[in-house]
């Protein structure tokens, strides 16, 4: 990062083909999908038996039986055990979160390489007993004798105890659903559902089109008999997306989200490997591009602002801090958690009343070049598997950037619970 002693560069990443949930994945679990993607790495960069600083890797939805999901993945990777491993939470942000945590690390002097990944399976979701159960399971654990044991099972026992508790879907502090907080997003911003099929459509095209090309062969490790994205519909058109039912606002008759223009549920998991250029060059490898600097920022969604509205914040903030202009870049990876998040955050960045008010700025941030962004789709054509984003994301912008010989990416990413994780790629 700059104004720090060492560039962090990206040598590279790998992801498994993102897919629907119950279907390629359904019996892997977020051990196995990370053990995968590390494996890929030590198999790709020649890491059998080195110790790198830290991997930072993390789940959204986990078990507790998971336990520190980092260190154990990667102690069946092939790297040396001597790798320490921390496992971390930030929503969809994650894994870009995690390629800030090694990087800050290897700027400072600290370590000399990691890799920031993340998994994520809807496939296999902890699912709890109430707590009253919990208690008389643990009450039970205590007992001396196999009597006590029975005695504490039967006493007071109700059947309703068995009832299990799903992970919820809704933020816990407005009790809505991500896309019923999008669809209000949209609402205020007026973005129409043919915009958001539009760019449902083009996401779901550049995506085949990069795959026909080429640009995945190295990125995408085939898994479970899978080689492309499960969610990837080449033969989709506006007809079939305009078809679609509201999947969120199912009643007012003005819902435009839906299956087609939303993420879908999603299993999958993605590596990338940073490193100082002394320690790339002193193993041969070459970097991609360099993360040149990261901002995280919230919004009070629960007072009234859009929840997935926080990159408009972190961004402004970035791009002031590196003397850049919005214009500055060459590409853009706006994660599409829903075509009308994508859509809100433009607009906000050009309406000069939001970034006067909201952003504090003199000006509006202005357009972008549509040309530029999501050149190769996705979220919506590529699944989300909420941690595996954020470093899938990396992977494509920095291979990006070395295929075009110098250049800026800018990569946005938006999370439940209010937050945005943004930064900057760079190949001077
Ligand atoms: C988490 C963070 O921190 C930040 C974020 O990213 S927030 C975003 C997180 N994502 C979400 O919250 C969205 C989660 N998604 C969902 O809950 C569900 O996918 C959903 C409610 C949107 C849809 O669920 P679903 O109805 O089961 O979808 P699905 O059955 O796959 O599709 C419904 C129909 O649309 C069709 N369809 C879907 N995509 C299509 C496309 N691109 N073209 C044509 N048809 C399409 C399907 O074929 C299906 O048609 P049939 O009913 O005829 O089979």
């Amino acid at each position: 990062m700059e104004n720090t002693q060492k560039r962090v560069g990206v040598v590279g990443g790998v992801r498994v083909p993102f897919c629907r949930n119950n279907t390629a994945y359904a019996d892997v679990g977020n051990f196995g999908l990370s053990v995968k993607v590390l494996g890929a790495l030590v198999e790709r960069y020649g890491l059998h038996g080195v110790e790198l600083g830290e991997v930072a890797l993390g789940a959204v939805i986990k078990h507790a039986a998971d336990w520190n999901l980092a260190r154990e993945a990667l102690l069946s990777s092939g790297l040396a055990p001597t790798t320490p491993g921390i496992t971390t939470a930030r929503a969809c942000g994650t894994s870009l979160d995690n390629a800030i945590i090694v990087a800050n690390k290897i700027a400072v002097g600290q370590i000399e390489a990691g890799i920031a990944a993340g998994s994520d399976t809807t496939s296999d979701v902890p699912i709890v007993y109430g707590r009253r159960l919990r208690k008389r399971l643990l009450a039970m654990n205590r007992a001396r004798t196999p009597l006590d044991k029975l005695k504490v099972a039967l006493h007071g026992f109700s059947l309703r105890e068995l009832k299990p508790a799903f992970p919820g879907v809704a933020e816990p502090r407005t009790n809505k659903s991500m896309g019923d907080h999008c669809e209000l997003m949209a609402k205020e911003w007026h973005i129409s559902r043919e915009a958001q099929d539009q760019l449902a459509l083009e996401s779901h095209r550049k995506l085949a089109a990069a795959y026909e090309s080429g640009f995945f062969d190295d990125l995408v490790v085939p898994f479970r008999g899978l080689k492309r994205d499960g969610f990837l519909r080449p033969d989709s058109t506006l007809e079939k997306l305009a078809a679609l039912k509201p999947a969120f606002d199912k009643r007012s008759g003005k819902g435009t989200l839906t299956a087609g223009n939303s993420t879908g549920l999603s299993d999958g998991s993605a590596a990338v490997l940073l490193a100082s250029d002394d320690w790339a060059a002193r193993r041969g490898l070459t970097i991609q591009a360099y993360l040149r600097d990261a901002e995280v920022a919230a919004v009070d969604f629960v007072h009234g602002e859009g929840l997935l509205m926080a990159p408009t914040v972190a961004v402004p903030r970035l791009l002031a801090r590196n003397g850049l202009s919005l214009q500055d870049f060459d590409y853009y990876e706006i994660h599409e958690a829903f075509a009308a998040q994508v859509l809100c955050t433009l607009r906000a960045w050009e309406s000069a009343e939001y970034c006067r008010n909201r952003l504090g700025l003199d000006a509006p941030l202005g357009s972008i070049d549509p040309a530029k962004l999501n050149v190769h789709g996705s979220s919506l054509a590529v699944g989300h598997p909420f941690a595996a984003t954020g470093a899938r994301i990396i992977a494509t912008l920095a291979k990006l950037l070395e295929q075009k010989g110098s250049g800026r990416g800018l990569i946005s990413i938006c999370t439940a619970g209010g937050m945005g994780v943004t930064a900057i790629l760079e190949r001077p």
